[in-house]
């Protein structure tokens, strides 16, 4: 096995914490937990002398203290995980053991559907993977295709071809750049590269043309056959083979899976692709490490294994580690970024401060994982008998045997499977394999949610396994973020859609969580899972107070009041810190606008269908999908989003609530300002309304421009102003009998 490092003079790694840092984030902590504690008993004892008010309505306050109350318990849940103790790392992989002592790497990557997913892409990420700067024998790449469509696979064994040139060269001239269509594009510098430049010239030129033409095969392939994703057909599994027997370089393996899927069998989507991958990779190669990429996230930084590996052969960290977690990052990112494609928070701030509390949570791509904390310790395995084992694992000897056995030393890339392992392996991917036994419940990734990673790592933290966030300047993985509104918010709908599968079930983290992890890494995970509900109190906020306004209700302190300020405190110190939070990781101040205001959109309507979908699952009503996000680019949509300006082509599902609200906010603002207007001393009750009207205005402007001022395609068209006018009138008038005595 491979040597396992413990050096306190030379450590494969640091971690850093920042006092000051430390010090600010806890007094925020401090102060904004006694703001709200006031805020809090101010609206228990408003609604208490309310009681016996007959003046008075109960109603909207009761609402506004839901929502006060809910908020207040988000907040609670997110910056305490996030700020009590962020913490950074540094790496040190020239401390590494020698390559010959290193342990081996599967790096599995899934598609699913070639035309949201373009062959071009995927098979740029699975080169990427196999020019990594790890030692080629022990690298084996596994991509699983749910599509089942012969184009993938016909890509495949063109990218087989292609690879056999580009990785030597990758790493005869130390080539930084290791996805093709980056380098080729010209992000790489040559100066750089320590070279004879001549040799290295020619070489170029030729594996420029060399490109040119995969690129072109590609996109003949994409056109010429059939891009129907298959759901209907045997497993198939193909280790790409070379045609000349000699091969003068070895390479890492390259095997193609695509599972049994049958319309009778539930194929759980990603998580069902993923254990599919498990299992026949164990059988071939069977690395103890794991690389999981999506297939639209190739590999930017060549050393990323080796800096995993800084961390996995610690000896002292080693034992219970489960996944070192690189952050996705994204490269077609503009710099208005209006939709928050990047999602700096998630990535940037909140991985970091769960670093420091037993680790981030799995994020689904980018992550080196060790296969055991899938499959429960070693020790484990090994008190229970075989009829036990094959009730977990399915009824494979061959799998049972994987289990107890280290990697495939003897595997050579370059040559065909014996016959008997091939149907072994298909039997592996097969429907029928995974009946009656725990896979997804208690092995391999787990089913019941479509947010498979978020469910996994929980099952593996609450384990007592541990992880790691390693950032490093040079971003390690780069990935395709979604770039138009409708994409965002689909993908938005789904990933609530599986926090609430999550929170409804028996693994619920509000209780499943407390008693088996530290307190705030639970609240991490319940954060997450009781996230779907904010569109609760952010309904309440964006009707309740301007439907009161409208009818001359006050429910918030007068001005003269001091309490106003703890309004004015709570509400300035979290923008501070949220202004804070983005200077501190890089980002344009403009990153806060736009996160409030996608938080705020995707909030009232993502988290309400997402959430709605769950319940409906739930009940059994409808079934679970995954659509998966589209990664292929088009030319209209993508110029909008590089000008900064909102693309309104989605369903109106999502549009009408906004456009309603947006304009129930408008007429608040405008009414509250007449009223002041006339009656100077009405500022005093009902300046906070007001201002949350113009707030929420302000945040909805680009939905009011696209209603109003726009002529482009993509405007919000006129039946859906129609409808959300409509719409309006109806909160208008319930709303009345809602907020008046
Ligand atoms: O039935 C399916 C559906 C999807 N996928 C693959 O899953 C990956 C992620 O799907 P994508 O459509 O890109 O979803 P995103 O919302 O962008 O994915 C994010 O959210 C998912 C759910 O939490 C995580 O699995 C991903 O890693 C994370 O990047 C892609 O490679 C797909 O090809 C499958 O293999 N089978
Ligand atoms: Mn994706």
């Amino acid at each position: 096995m491979a040597l396992h490092v413990n050096s306190t003079s030379h450590p494969l790694h640091l971690h850093h914490l920042n006092k000051s840092t430390l010090i600010i984030n806890r007094l925020y902590l401090l102060l904004h937990s006694i703001a709200l504690t006031l805020l809090i008993s101010f609206r228990i004892s408003s609604i208490l002398t309310l009681f016996h008010s007959t003046t008075q309505p109960l109603i909207p306050h009761i609402l506004i203290f839901i929502s006060e109350l809910t908020l207040s318990f988000f907040w609670s849940l997110r910056q305490y995980s996030c700020l009590w103790r962020p913490i950074t790392r540094t790496v040190f992989p020239e401390r590494l053991p020698e390559d010959d002592q290193l342990p081996p790497i599967d790096v599995v990557i899934c598609t699913a559907d070639p035309l949201k997913e373009p062959p071009l892409g995927v098979m740029n990420t699975v080169i990427s993977a196999m020019a990594l700067n790890y030692p080629s024998r022990k690298l084996s790449v596994y991509l699983s295709d749910d599509g089942a469509c012969p184009v993938t696979l016909e890509a495949m064994r063109e990218a087989w071809k292609f690879a056999k040139m580009w990785v030597p060269f990758c790493e005869k001239y130390g080539v930084e750049t290791i996805c093709p269509a980056d380098y080729f594009a010209g992000q790489e510098v040559d100066d750089e590269l320590m070279v004879d430049s001549d040799e290295y010239g020619a070489e170029k030129v030729r594996i420029t043309e060399e490109y040119k033409s995969f690129a072109r095969k590609m996109t003949t392939i994409s056109e010429s056959e059939s891009c129907i994703s298959n759901k209907d057909h045997p497993a198939v599994v193909e280790v790409m083979v070379d045609e000349n027997t000699h091969n003068q370089k070895k390479m890492p393996l390259l095997v193609y899976v695509s599972r049994e899927k049958r319309p009778t069998h539930p194929h759980h989507f990603k998580a069902g692709a993923l254990n599919a991958l498990l299992r026949v990779s164990s059988l071939i190669s069977n690395s103890p490490y794991i690389l999981g990429l999506d297939c639209d996230m190739h590999c930017n930084d060549r050393n990323s294994a080796r800096q995993a590996m800084c961390f996995h052969l610690d000896l002292k960290l080693s034992s219970s580690l489960a996944f070192v977690q690189f952050p996705q990052t994204f490269h077609n990112i503009s710099k208005h970024d209006i939709y928050e494609s990047e999602l700096r928070y998630f990535f940037k701030t909140f991985l970091q401060g769960m670093d420091g509390i037993k680790g981030p949570g799995l994020c689904g791509t980018c992550y080196y994982l060790k296969r055991e904390a899938l499959f429960g310790p070693p020790s484990l395995l090994e008190d229970i008998n075989l009829n036990e084992l094959k009730q977990s694992f399915g009824s494979s000897n061959d799998f049972i045997k994987s289990l107890h056995t280290k990697w495939n030393a003897e595997l050579e890339c370059g040559k065909a499977l014996s016959d008997e392992l091939l149907q072994e392996a298909k039997l592996l991917a097969s429907c029928e394999y995974e009946n009656d036994t725990k896979w997804g419940k208690e092995v391999g990734f787990r089913y019941f949610t479509v947010v498979e990673d978020f469910l996994t790592s929980f099952n593996m933290h609450c384990k007592q396994w541990v992880s790691v966030l390693y950032m490093s300047s040079r971003p390690s993985f780069l990935g395709s973020g979604t770039t138009s509104f409708n994409d965002v918010m689909i993908q938005s709908t789904r990933w609530i859609a599986g926090l609430m599968e999550v929170a409804l079930s028996r693994f619920s983290p509000i209780i499943y969580g407390p008693l088996r992890m530290p307190i705030l890494q639970s609240f991490y995970y319940t954060w997450l899972a009781s996230s779907p509900f904010i569109f609760i109190p952010l309904w309440i906020l964006a009707t309740i107070p301007q439907l009161s306004l409208l009818n001359d209700v006050a429910i918030y302190p007068k001005v003269i009041n001091p309490l106003f300020i703890v309004f004015l405190y709570v509400f300035v110190s979290s923008n501070l810190q949220h202004m804070r939070e983005i200077h501190s990781t890089g980002a344009s101040l403009q990153a806060w606008k736009h996160e409030q205001r996608m938080w705020m959109m995707k909030g009232i309507t993502c988290n309400l269908y997402g959430s709605i979908h769950a319940i409906m699952e739930k009940l059994g009503v409808k079934e679970a999908d995954f659509i998966p996000t589209n990664k292929a680019i088009n030319d209209d949509e993508v110029k909008l989003y590089q000008m900064g300006i909102y693309n309104f082509q989605t369903s109106s599902v999502f549009l009408v609530p906004l456009c309603s609200l947006i304009t129930l906010n408008l007429l608040a603002f405008v009414v509250g300002v007449t009223k002041i207007a006339f009656h100077k001393e009405y500022v005093n009750e009902i300046f906070i309304q007001t201002f949350l009207a113009l707030y929420i205005t302000w945040m909805g402007y680009p939905v009011l421009e696209g209603m109003m001022l726009r002529k482009d395609k993509g405007r919000i068209v006129p039946s859906v102003s129609c409808y959300s006018v409509i719409f309006s009138i109806v909160i208008l008038s319930f709303g009345k009998l809602l907020v008046t005595h």
